[in-house]
């Protein structure tokens, strides 16, 4: 059986994985918070997931590379210095991260991409998130992927045509931009809404989590998978084969 270590285990999402993980036939190792040693957890673990802090990434990682552990990381809120930490990390062990392990987003990610490029640049596309009321970073990691989707469609990335909220003057809308709104409150698991609009007519995908079990199950899912994969970073596509 491969077991599991958990960076963030006290956490909403550690605890959803603690309890999901037996259930999918694999045993947790142990977990690691703001104390505990990251070191001796991945050590003990035959591979492991991540659902901390951004400040946390460098010594989880550090520790998954030293103990030659392969890490799933659905830690969000993450800038490019941490992407080039994680691509660094994947010379020595496999590592896979994603701001959404669940299916569904797996799938919408594919239908905005499509849609997208099939609409065209007559139609609009904005992004709206919602999350519970502690969520730490905004927008959230899934509002990332999907405009990121979104941008690919339309032959851009998302630095180049996302815009991060309106207030004030805006003026009129920019064609070919992204827009992207955060609301937060109470204990909403996380909505997303990705809407393209045009004159007299709009489209509007959603996908709602009524459950962080759906985020367990991939993450664990796809932390298995992980296990005995060579070094290199992987990505949920693979995993759940959408
Ligand atoms: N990819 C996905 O599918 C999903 C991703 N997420 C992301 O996962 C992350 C965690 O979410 P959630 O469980 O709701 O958050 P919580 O705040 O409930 O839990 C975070 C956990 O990380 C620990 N932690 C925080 N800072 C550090 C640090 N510097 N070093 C070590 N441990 C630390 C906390 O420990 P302590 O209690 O000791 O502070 C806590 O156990 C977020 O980035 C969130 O966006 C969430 C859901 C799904
Ligand atoms: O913090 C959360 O709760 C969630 N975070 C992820 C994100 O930032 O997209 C995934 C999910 O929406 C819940």
């Amino acid at each position: 059986m491969t077991s599991i270590g958990i960076f963030g285990s006290m956490g909403r999402m550690g605890l959803a994985i603690a309890e999901i993980a037996p259930e999918l036939g694999a045993p947790v190792a142990g977990g690691c918070d703001m104390s505990g040693d990251p070191n001796e957890l991945a050590r003990k673990s035959d591979t492991l997931v991540d659902f901390s802090a951004p400040a946390a990434l460098e010594a989880h990682l550090a520790a998954a590379r030293a103990a030659g552990t392969p890490i799933m990381i659905g830690t969000t809120g993450l800038g490019a210095r941490h992407h080039a930490m994680i691509d660094e990390a994947a010379r020595d062990i496999a590592v896979l991260q994603t701001g959404n392990t669940s299916l569904g987003i797996g799938l919408l990610s594919h239908l905005v991409r499509e849609a997208a490029a099939r609409l065209g640049a007559d139609w609009d596309i904005e992004i709206v998130e919602m999350h519970h009321r502690n969520k730490a970073d905004a927008p959230s990691g899934t509002a990332l992927m999907l405009g990121e989707a979104a941008a690919q469609g339309i032959g851009t990335t998302l630095s180049e045509a996302g815009v991060q909220g309106r207030a004030g003057l805006t003026g009129p809308r920019a064609a070919g931009t992204i827009g992207m709104a955060a609301l937060r409150g109470g204990s909403v698991v996380g909505d997303h809404s990705v809407i393209f609009a045009t004159a007299g007519e709009r489209i509007e995908f959603t996908h709602r989590a009524d459950d962080r079990a759906i985020f367990a199950r991939g993450a664990v899912r796809a932390a298995l998978w992980l296990a005995g994969r060579a070094p290199g970073r992987y990505t949920m596509d693979q995993v759940l084969g959408v």
